[in-house]
C-alpha cells in the first residue's frame, strides 16, 4: 500500500479520533502550501479551485469553470505518473479532466461540442522539474454545491485532491454577500454610570398615559452581588410557595438581567467620534443598529466620556434614529465642549421597562391568592358547567366539555386547555369567548397571546364570525413600538393610534370594548391606564406554554378580579419561554405558569377534569403530516381527523408520491455569514425555495398567502423575503418558528439553512437552532395542513435523530428529491434520548421532568427568533423593546430591549470561539458512529465558514 497524501492535517484526524495510513504534506484550498512530514516530497500537487475568502468558488448553473492541477516533479529522478483520475464527482460525472483549457462560455459552440472531457489521464513519466498541467473543469446543471475528488498515482505516492464549486442561479446569486464576516469582541474598559450628567430628554409626546406609576424595582445591591459572585440565592432551593413567590421569582429576574446587562455592555464602544448635527445634536454611528444590535429607540440614553478618562460620563438622550446613526442631545457643556475630533468611550444602557413589569406582576401576585397561584392547595368552589348551543357546529364532544366548563365557571381555580398542535385550543377559546360575548351581556373578555403575531391570529379567528360582533365591541392593543406597517390592515381599525404610532386609549374608551386583545406584556398598559382588577370576567391565556411564570403574571396579578375566570390554552411540548441566563431558565424561569399548573393538578388533584381538558383530535394537517409528530411526541395519540388526500394542485411541482404531501428537498448549499451579523444564511436554499413557491403558484390555484416559509435564521428570513421581493410577493409569510406558533397554512417550506457539520455539532452542543431543538422540529413541521416541504442538507440534518427520522420518513415514502441520501448507517444522532425514551405518555407531568433534559434556549444567533437580533420590529421583539417616553416610565437605565438576544451575543460567540478552537470536548460531544466522515467534515483543514463536505466518500482510495 503506498502513502497517501491528502488535504488535511495529521492533528485534525487525530482529533476526529481515526488516522489513516497516511502522511501529510498539505495544499490548502486557500492556495497555501503546509508541509507536515513529508518535507522533501518528491512531487507537488495542487489544489484546483481554491476558496475564495474561506468561500467556495461561484459559478453560474449552466457555465463551465476550469482550473488547473499542477503536478510537479521536484526531485533529482523522472518520476512515473501512473495515472490521474476522479474518484468521484458530486453530482456524478460533473467534473471532467482534459489536457487542454476546456473551451469556455464565450468560446464558440463547435469548439464545445468537439471539447472532450475525461475521466482520467493516463501514464507517463516526468523528469527532474517538470511539471504536467491538467485542467478540471464543471459545468453545473442545477445550484449546490460540486465537488470532485481527484486522484493522482505518482511514483510511490497517491495524492488526493478534493475540489468544491458552488453552483448559484441569478437569484442566489443576487444573495451573494462579499461582506467577510468578523466578530469582535474585545475587553472593554468597565464603564462606571453610578453618577453622571444628565442629558436633555426628548419632550414627551404621549398626552395621556399611565395612570399609575411603575415602581423602579432597582436590583437589591446584595442580590446583585450574590449572583455575580455566582453564588445560589437561597430562595431557589426552596419550594414554591406562596410566602416565597415574589422572593423567587424576583431572584430569577435579577439573574436575568444581570445577564442581559452584561450582554449590553458587549456593544460598548471605544474611542469612536461624534458629529456635530446643526445646533442641537451630537451624532453617533452605531455599527449593527439597523439590525438591532444593539437595539436603540428614541428616548433612550447612552453614557459617553472622553477617551481613556475616569471623569464623569455624560448622560445623552436619543432624540433620533436613522439607520446606523443615532441623535444625541447631552448637557449643554458637553455641547459646548465637543470637537468633532475628540474621542469618546461609549457605554450603551437597556430598557428596564418590561423588566420592570415583570416585577410588579410577581409582587402582585401575592395579592391574588393560592386559588390562582397554588389552585390545588385551596379550597376552590366546584366547577359547574355551563349549557350552550355550539356557534360552531364542527365542535367535537371535549371541545364542547371544555367550552362549557368556562361558561359555568366563576372564580374558581384557573382552567387548562392542551393538546397537541393542531387540535383546536385556539378554536375552543374562540367558542369560549363568541358564547360569552353573544349570551352573556355583561362578560369583558380579556385575551392574551405570547406574541403579536399570535396575538393578530386571536383576532383572525375572530373576524371569523363577525357577522356576530360589532367592530367596535374588540380591542387590539398594541405596544407603541409596534411598527405601524407590521399590522394587517384589516386589523388597524380595532388600533388604537396616534400618528401611525399606537398607544392605549384612554380609560373611559378601554371600558367600552367587550373584548380585548393583547401580548401578556402589554397588558399591563391597561392595568396602568386604570383598568381595575375584576373589569375583566374572563381572562385568556392562549400559547400559555410560551409565557415565562411572571410573564404570565403580568395580566393576572394586575387584572384578575375575585371572581374572575381564567383560562390557559397551550402545548407543553411546543416552544416555552425564552430566558437568556441559563442558570435561571433552569432554575424556574423557563417553566410556564402552564406547565406547573398541570403538574400541580396532576400532583395534587389526580388531574381533575374540572380544571383540565386534554384535546387530541387534530384538524389541521394531513394524516402523512401528522404521523411523525404524534409518534415522536405525543405517544402515538394523536388522531387525524383530516381526509386523506393530496390536491390535484400540488401536481405543478411534481411529487414523486402523489399520496404523500411530505416531501424533502435535498441539497447541499453553503452556510454563510456576514458582516458583523451572527445570523446564519444559505443563498442556495433561499433560491431553492422560491424556486418552489414559483412552480405552486403559476397555475394560480394555489395564492401567496396559503403558503409560510420557516426558518430558524433571521438572515435566512431576511434573504428569502429580498428574493421573494423580485417576484412580488408581499403576502407570503416568512419567518420563525416562533412566528409561526399557533398560525398554519396550507403549504409549508421549511429551510434548514445549516451546511456544514461543523456548526451543527455547535448547534447540538449549545442547543442553538432547531435543528437540534425538539419543540422547534415539532412546531415547524405541525404547521402544514395539506403539503409540508423541507429543503436542507440530508447529510447535515440526519445527525439529528429527530430530522433523521423526517428523512427517512420521506425516504421510505418515496418522496425524497435531490441530491444523493446519505446511506443509513451514516445516520448519527445527538445526544437525544431515543425514541423508546421518548414519554410514553405525553402528560403534564412528563415535561416537569423532561424540561432539564430539553431546556430549549433561543438560538442568539436568532434561531429566527421573534426576539432575536436583526429581524426588524417583529413580534416578541417589538413587544419587549417597548419603550414609553411618558414621564412615570422613563426607563431608568434605557437602550436595548429586555429580551432582544444581542444579549447573549458576546457569550455565545465567547463559547462558539472556543469550540472553534478546540474542538468540541468528548465527553460534551454526542457520541458519533461515523468517525471518518467526520473527519472530513469536521476537521477537514479548510476555511471554517463554508460549506459541507460531508457526502465526500470518506475513503479516498480503492486500492
Ligand atoms: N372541531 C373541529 N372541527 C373542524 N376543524 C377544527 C376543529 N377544531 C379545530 N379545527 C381546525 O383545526 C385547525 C387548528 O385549530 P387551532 O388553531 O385552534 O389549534 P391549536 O390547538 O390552537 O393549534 P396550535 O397548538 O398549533 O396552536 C384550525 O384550522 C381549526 O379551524
Amino acid at each position: 500500500m503506498g502513502t497517501y497524501v491528502r488535504n488535511y492535517s495529521d492533528d485534525e484526524f487525530s482529533v476526529a479520533g481515526e488516522k489513516p495510513d497516511v502522511e501529510f504534506m498539505d495544499y490548502q484550498n486557500d492556495g497555501s502550501i503546509q508541509d507536515y512530514s513529508l518535507e522533501d516530497a518528491p512531487v507537488v500537487v495542487t489544489v484546483p479551485f481554491p476558496f475564495i475568502d474561506g468561500k467556495p468558488k461561484s459559478v453560474l448553473v449552466g457555465e463551465t469553470s476550469a482550473d488547473t492541477i499542477s503536478i510537479e516533479n521536484t526531485s533529482s529522478e523522472p518520476v512515473n505518473l501512473w495515472s490521474v483520475r476522479i474518484f468521484s464527482s458530486n453530482p456524478e460525472d460533473s467534473y471532467v479532466l482534459s489536457m487542454m483549457k476546456p473551451p469556455l462560455n464565450d468560446t464558440d459552440e463547435e469548439a464545445k461540442r468537439n471539447f472532450l472531457g475525461l475521466t482520467s489521464v493516463e501514464d507517463r513519466t516526468l523528469q527532474p522539474g517538470q511539471t504536467l498541467t491538467i485542467w478540471l473543469s464543471c459545468t453545473p446543471k442545477d445550484i449546490g454545491l460540486h465537488t470532485s475528488i481527484v486522484h493522482v498515482d505518482i511514483g510511490d505516492e497517491k495524492i488526493e485532491r478534493v475540489a468544491f464549486l458552488l453552483a448559484d442561479d441569478n437569484v442566489s446569486q443576487a444573495l451573494f454577500s462579499d461582506k467577510p464576516y468578523s466578530r469582535k469582541h474585545t475587553q472593554k474598559k468597565k464603564f462606571e454610570c453610578s453618577s453622571f450628567v444628565p442629558g436633555c430628554r426628548p419632550t414627551q409626546q404621549h398626552s395621556q398615559g399611565f395612570k399609575f406609576k411603575l415602581p423602579q424595582f432597582a436590583i437589591p445591591a446584595d442580590i446583585r452581588e450574590l449572583i455575580q459572585s455566582k453564588q445560589r440565592p437561597d430562595v431557589l432551593s426552596e419550594e414554591l410557595n406562596m410566602t416565597n413567590y415574589a422572593k423567587f421569582f424576583s431572584t430569577l429576574l435579577v439573574m436575568e438581567e444581570i445577564n442581559l446587562e452584561e450582554e449590553m455592555r458587549s456593544y460598548d464602544m471605544e474611542r469612536i467620534l461624534m458629529r456635530r448635527r446643526g445646533l442641537e445634536f451630537l451624532s453617533l454611528e452605531v455599527p449593527g443598529l439597523a439590525e438591532k444590535r444593539p437595539s436603540l429607540v428614541h428616548g433612550d440614553f447612552i453614557f459617553v466620556r472622553h477617551a481613556g478618562s475616569d471623569a464623569r460620563p455624560y448622560q445623552g438622550f436619543i432624540h433620533k434614529v436613522e439607520a446606523d446613526e443615532i441623535f444625541l442631545k447631552f448637557d449643554n457643556q458637553f455641547h459646548l465642549a465637543h470637537r468633532d475630533r475628540n474621542q469618546y468611550d461609549v457605554s450603551f444602557t437597556y430598557n428596564r421597562l418590561n423588566m420592570r413589569r415583570l416585577y410588579k406582576a410577581i409582587h402582585d401576585a401575592e395579592l391574588l391568592g393560592p386559588d390562582i397561584l397554588f389552585p390545588c392547595r385551596s379550597s376552590s368552589g366546584s366547577v359547574k358547567k355551563g349549557p350552550f348551543k355550539p356557534l360552531n357546529p364542527h365542535i367535537n364532544t371535549e371541545q364542547a366539555d371544555a367550552v362549557a366548563t368556562i361558561l359555568g365557571c366563576r372564580g374558581v381555580a384557573p382552567y387548562v386547555i392542551y393538546g397537541p398542535p393542531g387540535t383546536g385550543k385556539t378554536m375552543t377559546l374562540v367558542e369560549s369567548i363568541l358564547q360569552l360575548y353573544t349570551a352573556k351581556r355583561r362578560a369583558n373578555v380579556l385575551i392574551c397571546a405570547a406574541s403579536n403575531s399570535a396575538a393578530d391570529h386571536v383576532l383572525a379567528k375572530l373576524l371569523q364570525a363577525s357577522y356576530l360582533i360589532r367592530p367596535s365591541d374588540i380591542f387590539r392593543l398594541n405596544a407603541a413600538s409596534r411598527q405601524y406597517e407590521d399590522v394587517d390592515p384589516d386589523f388597524i381599525r380595532f388600533c388604537f393610534f396616534q400618528d401611525m404610532v399606537f398607544k392605549c386609549p384612554p380609560l373611559q374608551a378601554l371600558l367600552r370594548y367587550k373584548i380585548v386583545i393583547s401580548t401578556y406584556m402589554s397588558s399591563s398598559m391597561l392595568q396602568s391606564e386604570g383598568i381595575r382588577r375584576g373589569h375583566f370576567t374572563h381572562i385568556f391565556l392562549d400559547e400559555a406554554g410560551q409565557a415565562s411564570e411572571p410573564e404570565a403574571m403580568v395580566p393576572l396579578s394586575g387584572l384578575c378580579g375575585r371572581d374572575t375566570v381564567v383560562v390557559l390554552a397551550g402545548d407543553p411540548m411546543q416552544l416555552g419561554p425564552v430566558v437568556y441566563c441559563k442558570q435561571a431558565e433552569k432554575d424556574g424561569l423557563g417553566k410556564s405558569y402552564l406547565q406547573r399548573l398541570l403538574f400541580e393538578y396532576e400532583q395534587y388533584s389526580t388531574g381533575d377534569p374540572n380544571y383540565v381538558t386534554k384535546l387530541v383530535r387534530n384538524y389541521r394537517c394531513h394524516p402523512a403530516i401528522l404521523e411523525l409528530p404524534s409518534e415522536l411526541f405525543y405517544g402515538g395519540e394523536l388522531i387525524a381527523c383530516k381526509e386523506d388526500e393530496v390536491s390535484s394542485i400540488y401536481d405543478s411541482i411534481d411529487l414523486p408520491n402523489k399520496s404523500f404531501p411530505v416531501l424533502f428537498v435535498g441539497i447541499q448549499g453553503c452556510d454563510e455569514r456576514e458582516g458583523n451579523n451572527p445570523s446564519w444564511f444559505n443563498r442556495i436554499e433561499a433560491s431553492k425555495v422560491v424556486n418552489i413557491i414559483r412552480n405552486l403558484t403559476r397555475g394560480g390555484d394555489v395564492r401567496e398567502a396559503d403558503i409560510g416559509v420557516i426558518t430558524p435564521y433571521r438572515q435566512q428570513v431576511v434573504k428569502i423575503k429580498k428574493a421573494l421581493e423580485t417576484f412580488e410577493m408581499p403576502d407570503l409569510k416568512v419567518g420563525s418558528v416562533e412566528q409561526f406558533q399557533g398560525q398554519e397554512r396550507e403549504i409549508i417550506i421549511i429551510s434548514t439553512v445549516r451546511s456544514t457539520v461543523k456548526h451543527n455539532e455547535f448547534d447540538k452542543f449549545f442547543n442553538l437552532g432547531f435543528l437540534s431543538n425538539h419543540r422547534r422540529f415539532n412546531v415547524a413541521i405541525t404547521r402544514a395542513k395539506s403539503l409540508l416541504i423541507i429543503v436542507g442538507n440530508p447529510h447535515i440534518i440526519t445527525k439529528d435523530r429527530h430530522w433523521d427520522r423526517l428523512l427517512r420518513y420521506c425516504a421510505d415514502n418515496g418522496s425524497y428529491q435531490g441530491c444523493p441520501l446519505p446511506p443509513p448507517e451514516e445516520t448519527q444522532v445527538s445526544g437525544f434520548r431515543d425514541s423508546q425514551d421518548e414519554p410514553a405518555r405525553w402528560g403534564y407531568n412528563q415535561q416537569q421532568e423532561s424540561s432539564a433534559n430539553y431546556s430549549y434556549k433561543q438560538d442568539p444567533h436568532d434561531s429566527g427568533s421573534e426576539h432575536v437580533n436583526g429581524l426588524p420590529s417583529t413580534e416578541n421583539e417589538v413587544e419587549w423593546s417597548e419603550k414609553t417616553l411618558n414621564e412615570e416610565h422613563q426607563p431608568c437605565s434605557s437602550a436595548a430591549e429586555a429580551d432582544s438576544p444581542e444579549f447573549m451575543l458576546k457569550q455565545k460567540a465567547e463559547e462558539e470561539e472556543h469550540v472553534e478552537q478546540d474542538g468540541v470536548q468528548p465527553e460534551q460531544c454526542p457520541a458519533k458512529d461515523n468517525k471518518l466522515q467526520d473527519a472530513y467534515a469536521a476537521k477537514y483543514s479548510f476555511p471554517p465558514e463554508w460549506c459541507d463536505v460531508s457526502n465526500i466518500p470518506a475513503t479516498g482510495w480503492d486500492d
